[in-house]
């Protein structure tokens, strides 16, 4: 099986590190640091990190590539990626004690004819079980749908596919006629989608059950510090651990994408999907970029995640009767 990474909207995530960040004051940064980033960059970055080969495609900005030629040629990941007229956004991250304050930019606009050269290039090197990766925003003048069509396409092939996007993307590729096989929306993603805040826990169950029930295999919904539920035919379970030292949270949901593509890769049941995910995001965040630690330290913190069981609606009603 072999494994493809699909990332629109790039971006280079410039890192600043600040006191205290206070609106409309002047500030003096700590340090900046900048990596080639954006959902499936970071997807591929932490798989080939985990010694997993990885084609990366999308669009990229011809007059700042430098930093995602030099990621892809340290870390052997193959270089799809279309490259386009322009510069691909920086994203700014606002790092200070109290934590992350992201702001994404729109993006390098596009016409619908560059979005469909990926999907093309894509589609034509797609095989029978391939994994694919399609996260993040769509920029601007890629059609809403983009997602959903290439979905259908890769569906076709007979790959195996993970989505994590947000917003409108996220509700066309769910509207789409064939699902994902693994979504991983985190809560807010989710309850912008479903339109209803999502407080506790049997309200993440439902909602799950309510993706599961148009055909998605896995779904996992992330919760920040609080870890994350996975909901397959298998059951459901939260999974959660404590972490180290804190380098930058950015990335954490895209290394946890990646864990998940590693656990299908080896066909693991729940619970071992949900340690692999967990650990990789967890081990991302004692990292600056989006990098994992060594295997053996990223399989240790997998022993060391705490999963537990949850009651499906399925189960409860077993259980009743
Ligand atoms: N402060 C934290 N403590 C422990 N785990 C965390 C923390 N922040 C993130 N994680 C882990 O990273 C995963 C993804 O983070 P999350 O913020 O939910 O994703 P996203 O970046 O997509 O919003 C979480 O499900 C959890 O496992
Ligand atoms: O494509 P989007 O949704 O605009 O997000 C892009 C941003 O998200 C990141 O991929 C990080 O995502 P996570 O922190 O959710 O894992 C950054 O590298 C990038 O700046």
């Amino acid at each position: 099986m072999r494994t493809l990474t699909v990332t629109f909207n790039p971006a280079i995530d410039q890192t600043v590190t600040l006191d205290r960040l206070e609106p409309g004051a002047v500030h003096r940064a700590h340090a900046v640091r900048q990596n080639a980033g954006g959902k499936g960059v970071n997807v591929a970055s932490c798989l080939a990190d985990w010694g997993v080969g990885v084609s990366a495609y999308g669009l990229l900005g011809s007059d700042n590539a430098a930093p995602f030629d030099a990621l892809f040629a340290a870390k052997g990941i193959e270089d799809r990626f279309i490259r386009i007229a322009g510069a691909t956004r920086v994203n700014l991250k606002l790092v200070d004690p109290a934590g992350t304050t992201d702001i994404n930019l729109d993006g390098l606009a596009v016409d619908a004819g560059r979005a469909e050269m990926v999907t093309a290039t894509i589609c034509d090197a797609a095989r029978e079980g391939d994994l694919v990766v399609l996260a993040g925003s769509l920029p601007p003048g890629c059609p809403p749908d983009t997602y959903a069509t290439l979905m259908e396409r890769l569906h076709a092939r007979g790959c195996r596919l993970i989505l994590d996007t947000s917003g409108l993307p996220l509700k066309c590729a769910l509207e789409a006629a064939q699902p994902p096989h693994v979504v991983k929306p985190n809560r807010d993603e989710l309850a912008q989608l479903l339109g209803r805040d999502l407080p506790d826990l049997p309200d993440l169950v439902a909602a799950a059950g309510t993706l599961r029930s148009s055909g998605i295999e896995l779904v996992v919904i992330s919760m920040g510090e609080e870890g994350a539920l996975f909901v397959s035919g298998e059951g459901a379970l939260t999974a959660r651990l404590a972490i180290g030292e804190l380098a930058s949270t950015v990335g954490a949901g895209d290394a946890m994408v990646a864990g998940i593509a590693a656990a299908l890769l080896e066909q693991a049941p729940l619970e071992r999907t949900a340690r692999l995910a967990t650990a990789f995001a967890v081990a991302k965040l004692g990292m600056a970029g989006p990098n994992l630690p060594a295997l053996a330290s990223v399989a240790a913190l997998a022993d060391e995640v705490s999963v537990t069981p949850v009651p499906t609606a399925a189960q409860k009603t077993a259980g009743e009767a």
